[in-house]
């Protein structure tokens, strides 16, 4: 103690300022020279010592993206550095084959866990974003055998035409006396359809989010499930937007800039996941006691996911697995079941939300297209426009799903999709070590006029004939291991959407000059989409 106190005591401002110079110096030095002798060395933006790009905390990140693949996307394969981080980005559907293959598990996992996923408790919870590889198995096994069956029924349809009608009776509502249609924001509307539609098929209870967001709209007195349901959908956007912020170092954690951020979030992830357990507990406390009155009925396929999830592998599954491995046939803990159900929820609203505000403003900005798509909804409803649509109905809207796919080709919601690899492995015809990060730049190579002929034009034709398509060439949901599991539910409620929309309405943009307006955290929002809904009189679809 006494030699360091004198050292010191001796130690004056400018040594201590010498000494951070070389500190720092040492760095930058170590930094570049680790830089410039990297293993396979791609064209990419100069990295700035411990921020990397500098450019991805100031612009729009899918636009410097879609910049980034024009300066060096060229030869299907250029490198990033986002904070410290080397990334591979892949922009060539040839070179993702290993990616979306079903079988090893080399490339499963999304990130590095160098970030703040373990603060966050999302290390190891839930499906989306869970790195330790024996729980996302047990999760994503248990949450696909719920998933799945719902979507093989008319359970999601039912829901979607009972929330359809409620929302266009509140469109209507909102329409000014004289006006011939109603001027609303689609996205916030959709984000609140969501919202109920996921709370009604994972818990089987309506939030009426849709419903306290028309009061606020008519000025009526706030009340306490107002503010709640407002509270909960806040909370969701906030980590849709927001969550880039995880994946920072943890060294950065104390910054001035990150610390606010990271405590922000963390305190709307505490509130989010206290209301998560809180339905939970509710629902297992309701089966038990269902249980024991003997009214539990095991044989139906048609369970709420919640409900799912909580008698998964209890001798009231009503999907029993066999051949698994053991250690996943357990029943799941509350804070098990509350990671998949955040995962529904955020992985289920957005995603949807944003597919579908693209969709009808590529489809309002091509009159031919929606041409052909009243045409068919015609050919599908005959002239009843309040017929519940059903699986069957879907099956046959096939240019409705063209739409949906094309909309996602030419600006997919999920623009990059990670892979980290956790063995050294030969990818794009290069050695690369364990722990390399790799993006599959989903948009870059959907627009790549390699595989697509006119890429930036919108002609939904192109999905007629999938034997046509590239291999690769087109991803909406990603594939392999990690492939969406929601992927057959948002085709449904996509397709009912844009059934039910323009059965009933005709949709005009208030602005047709305007931009779509976009915000990409690691997904491209539409942060608004104001447009003009006139009912349609009967027998009028056509036009
Ligand atoms: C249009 C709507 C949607 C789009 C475009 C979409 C897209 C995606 C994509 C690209 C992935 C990553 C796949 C990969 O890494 O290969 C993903 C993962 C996932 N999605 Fe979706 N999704 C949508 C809707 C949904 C819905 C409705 C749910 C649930 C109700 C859902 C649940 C999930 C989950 C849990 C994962 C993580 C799977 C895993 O890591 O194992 N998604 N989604």
């Amino acid at each position: 103690m006494g030699l360091l106190y004198t050292i010191l005591n001796g130690v004056n401002t400018t040594d201590i300022f010498i000494g951070l110079l070389t500190i720092i110096c040492s760095y930058v030095i170590y930094f570049y020279y680790k830089h410039f002798t990297r293993i396979n060395p791609f064209p990419g933006p100069i990295p700035i010592p411990l921020i990397g790009s500098l450019a991805i905390f100031l612009e729009d990140i899918d636009a410097w993206f879609y910049k980034l693949n024009k300066l060096y996307g060229r030869d299907g394969i250029y490198e990033l550095n986002i904070a410290g981080n080397r990334q591979i980005v892949i922009t060539r559907a040839e070179y993702i084959d290993k990616f979306l293959v079903n079988d090893g598990s080399a490339h499963i996992m999304r990130t590095a866990n160098n970030g703040l996923l373990d603060l966050f408790d999302l290390h190891n919870k839930g499906v989306g974003l869970n790195h330790d590889y024996k729980h996302w198995k047990f999760n994503r096994q248990i949450f696909s055998q719920a998933i799945m069956p719902l979507s093989l029924t008319n359970k999601p349809s039912n829901i979607l035409n009972q929330l359809f009608e409620e929302m266009a009776n509140y469109w209507i509502d909102l329409k000014q006396k004289d006006d011939n249609g109603s001027i609303i924001d689609m996205s916030v509307w959709m984000r609140r359809f969501t919202m109920d539609f996921i709370s009604l098929l994972t818990t089987g209870k309506h939030i009426h989010s849709m419903y306290h967001y028309c009061q606020k709209l008519k000025d009526e007195p706030i009340t306490k499930e107002m503010i709640e349901s407002e509270e909960f959908a806040d909370c969701i956007n906030t980590f849709v937007s927001d969550n880039q912020i995880i994946f920072v170092p943890k060294i950065l954690r104390g910054l001035p800039l990150v610390r606010p951020r990271v405590d922000h979030l963390l305190d709307n992830c505490g509130r989010l996941y206290d209301k998560l357990v809180e339905i939970i507990r509710k629902r297992r406390r309701e089966i038990e006691k269902s249980i024991i009155n003997g009214e539990f009925d095991t044989n139906t396929k048609q369970l709420d996911l919640l409900t799912s999830l909580i008698v998964a592998n209890t001798q009231y599954d009503p999907h029993p697995q066999k051949n698994l491995d053991p250690s996943i046939l357990r029943p799941m803990t509350d804070d098990e079941i509350r990671g998949v159900m955040f995962d529904a929820f955020v992985a289920g609203t957005d995603t949807t939300v944003n597919t579908f505000c693209f969709a009808l403003y590529y489809i309002t900005h091509h009159p031919n297209v929606k041409k052909k798509l009243l045409e068919e909804i015609e050919t599908v409803f005959k002239d009843d426009p309040t017929k519940p649509i059903t699986l069957e109905d879907l099956e046959k809207l096939k240019y409705v799903e063209a739409i949906i796919k094309e909309t996602s080709r030419i600006r997919p919601t999920v623009s990059m999709i990670s892979r980290y690899t956790n063995r050294p492995d030969e990818i794009a015809g290069y050695k690369w070590p364990a722990n390399t990060l790799f993006i599959m730049y989903v948009r870059g190579i959907n627009n790549n006029p390699l595989y697509w002929k006119d890429p930036e034009k919108f002609i939904p034709e192109r999905f007629y004939n999938s034997q046509e398509i590239h291999k690769n060439s087109f991803s909406m949901f990603g594939g392999g291991l990690r492939m969406c599991l929601g992927r057959k539910v948002a085709i449904i409620e996509l397709k009912t959407l844009l059934a039910s929309l323009y059965r009933k309405f005709d949709v005009e943009l208030v602005d047709m000059q305007a931009p779509v307006k976009v915000e990409t955290s690691t997904i491209t929002v539409c942060k608004e989409l104001n447009v003009k809904l006139i009912p349609r009189e009967k027998n009028q679809a056509k036009h």
